[in-house]
């Protein structure tokens, strides 16, 4: 580092100017200042600057992700940036409650000088969004018109550009599905998982049939998850069947994907799958803390308006609520769940296996040739 010719100081490094600055009421401008139009707005900025540091990160965890290869130093930076993303989450979240303090009436002393501006229009929560994996297809009837027809033009090409790019999703769907996990000479890991997971689910059949506390109607309905499950747990072990699920929207990751990333997670103590295994986990729980904030959001919003629409046209809290489940990004790992056996049935990982998946996963991109 070199030393600093100039003093720093304080207001100029940060700008303090231009962010103190920048807080213009709209109910100033009509002559009737509301007190809590200053809540709402610097809210709504910390949120905006959270954002952007929670892009930051991603864009970086984006671009190491990108190259075909990732070492496990790489990993090490990636896992370290999601945690990160993940503490700020806990704040954003968190944050809901400050806003909260400002009454339905205080918000209507000034709400209506905000039409048709609404959160639709905000750029960053939408980047961060598209770069973790929601795509258009993916949202709910009325997001998909009302989306982009509420940007400018700009606006409007900077997200379509996102969504041609890989996602966080996309690219580690691929990064799983390249793990040779699968099979090796000594060991045939699934052939063994397919019958350990037969003996649990006969279990589960059996509990169900002999359940006597259940009415005709429910060991009906529970018969049927069961089958479902079953289908899902079938699918597991026939791509074509998977695929087909996979349509109905049952499954997001690929065939070989889903199956490294349960092979990790049943092995997930193992020191080679660890680091493997916190990608997993820091990613469901961004799934997790972001679906979170969205039902706190919705809960806010049904506080505020009751059921009211929104200023951006939608229905408002019902909307909203309906986004909470629907626009879930790695929900596969927490529905994995499902397929997980008990330790004491799973077969030990042969040293050969540890040997091989080590060398894979400490391999960096340079060392490509060397293979
Ligand atoms: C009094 C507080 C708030 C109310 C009543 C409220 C209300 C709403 C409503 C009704 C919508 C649906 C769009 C519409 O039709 O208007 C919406 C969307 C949104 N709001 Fe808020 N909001 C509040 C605070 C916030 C805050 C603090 C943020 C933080 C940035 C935020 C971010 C968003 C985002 C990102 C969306 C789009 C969500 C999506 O499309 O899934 N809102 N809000
Ligand atoms: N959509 C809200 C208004 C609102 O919350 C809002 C308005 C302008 C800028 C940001 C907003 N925050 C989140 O939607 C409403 O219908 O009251």
């Amino acid at each position: 580092m070199k030393k600093n010719i100039e003093p720093c100081y304080y207001g100029d490094y940060l700008q303090l100017d231009k962010i103190l600055g920048a807080q213009s009421l709209e109910s100033k401008k009509y002559g009737e200042p509301a007190h809590d139009e200053m809540l709402f707005i610097i809210v709504h900025q910390v949120y905006e600057l959270w954002f952007k540091q929670v892009l930051h990160e991603l864009n970086a965890v984006i671009d190491t992700f990108t190259p075909e290869r990732l070492s496990d130093t790489d990993l090490i930076g990636v896992v370290h940036r999601l945690n990160r993303i993940i503490q700020i989450q806990q704040l954003m979240n968190d944050q809901i409650s400050v806003m909260e303090t400002m009454t339905p009436q205080q918000f209507l002393a000034f709400r209506d000088y905000l039409v048709p501006a609404s959160g639709f229009q905000s750029i960053q929560f939408k980047r961060l969004e598209i770069s973790l994996g929601l795509k258009r297809e993916y949202r709910i009837d009325f997001d998909k018109q009302s989306f982009y027809s509420r940007l400018t033009d700009e606006d409007r090409a900077l997200l379509e550009g996102l969504e041609a790019k890989p996602s966080l999703f996309e690219l580690v769907d691929r990064w799983l599905a390249r793990l040779p996990l699968l099979k090796t000479a000594d060991f045939d890991f699934w052939q063994h998982y397919k019958q350990a997971t037969d003996t649990l689910l006969n279990n589960d059949k059996d509990t169900i049939e002999n359940n006597d506390t259940l009415s005709d109607k429910e060991k009906r309905q529970e018969l049927n998850d069961w089958q479902s499950t079953r289908e899902n747990f079938d699918a597991l072990f026939d791509s074509s069947q998977y695929a087909s699920l996979r349509k109905e929207d049952k499954f997001r990751l690929s065939h070989k994907a889903m199956l490294s990333a349960l092979f990790i997670k049943q092995y997930s103590e193992a020191p080679i799958f660890n680091l493997p295994f916190q990608l997993i986990t820091a990613l469901t729980e961004i799934d997790e803390k972001l679906t979170i904030w969205r039902y706190r959001h919705a809960m806010m919003v049904q506080r505020m308006l009751g059921t009211k629409i929104g200023t951006g046209g939608s229905s408002g809290h019902h909307y909203l609520k309906k986004t909470t489940e629907s626009n879930r990004i790695f929900s596969d790992f927490f529905n994995m769940a499902t397929f997980l056996l008990p330790k004491d049935m799973l077969p030990p990982l042969p040293a050969s296996v540890s040997r091989y998946l080590g060398f894979y996963l400490s391999e960096s991109t340079a060392n490509d040739s060397a293979k």
